[in-house]
């Protein structure tokens, strides 16, 4: 019998609770509301960018939001540096048969070989500076990125507007009333200018 997206959404949610007695992946308050919490806070990110093209996710910790986004059809390269999470994401890939558009970098992003994605996510891996700096050699102009900010989307873009560009903006949460999203495109980093002599 072939297993619909939501069989497979149950099926990653028992995975997480079942490895979450052996390992901290998420907080234990949020396994009681992993529909909300993680899955749909996930799944919100495919709606904003156009559908299709490859996603990379940085930091995916538990498979937050990378599994889901594949669950969900998506084509994703997580990235993953502790070893206990890279192996339990390598474990939900194969038991949830997502092979043919999951892969695993198992290893900090810096060791990852250069590749462009259309699609740039990380949630909850690093502030904005960090999270450009490390990801930019991924993008091109057309890349869209899609970050899942909490409470500190604006503060956190208004640390990055003196040294990138792009077209920023800042999308609701559909899950938290006090969250946001950083949604942007051709993001690059201010070429400074030479001091005249
Ligand atoms: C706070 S957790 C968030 C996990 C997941 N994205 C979520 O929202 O639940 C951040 C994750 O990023 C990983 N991480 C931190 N620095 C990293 C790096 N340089 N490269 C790859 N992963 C990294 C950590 O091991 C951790 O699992």
């Amino acid at each position: 019998m072939t297993e619909t997206p939501q069989d497979l959404l149950a099926a990653y949610a028992d995975l997480v609770r079942d490895e979450a007695t052996r390992q901290n992946l998420v907080s234990a308050a949020s396994l009681d509301a992993f529909q909300t919490r993680h899955i749909d806070d996930s799944a919100q990110l495919l709606d904003l960018a156009p559908p299709g093209g490859r996603w990379l996710d940085i930091g995916s910790g538990a498979g937050l939001p990378g599994i889901v986004l594949a669950i969900l059809g998506a084509e994703v390269r997580l990235v993953e540096s502790r070893r206990l999470r890279a192996e339990f994401l390598a474990h939900c890939i194969e038991t949830l048969g997502l092979k043919d558009r999951a892969t695993l970098h198992a290893g900090r992003i810096e060791t990852m070989e250069t590749e462009r994605f259309d699609r740039i996510t990380a949630r909850a891996y690093a502030p904005l500076p960090k999270l450009l700096d490390s990801a930019v050699r991924f993008s091109d102009r057309n890349t869209v990125w899609i970050l899942p900010k909490g409470r500190t989307a604006s503060s956190e873009l208004d640390t990055v507007r003196g040294t990138w560009q792009g077209e920023f903006r800042v999308v609701p949460s559909r899950t938290d009333a006090d969250a946001a999203i950083v949604v942007a495109t051709n993001v690059r980093q201010n070429v400074r200018r030479k001091e005249p002599r």
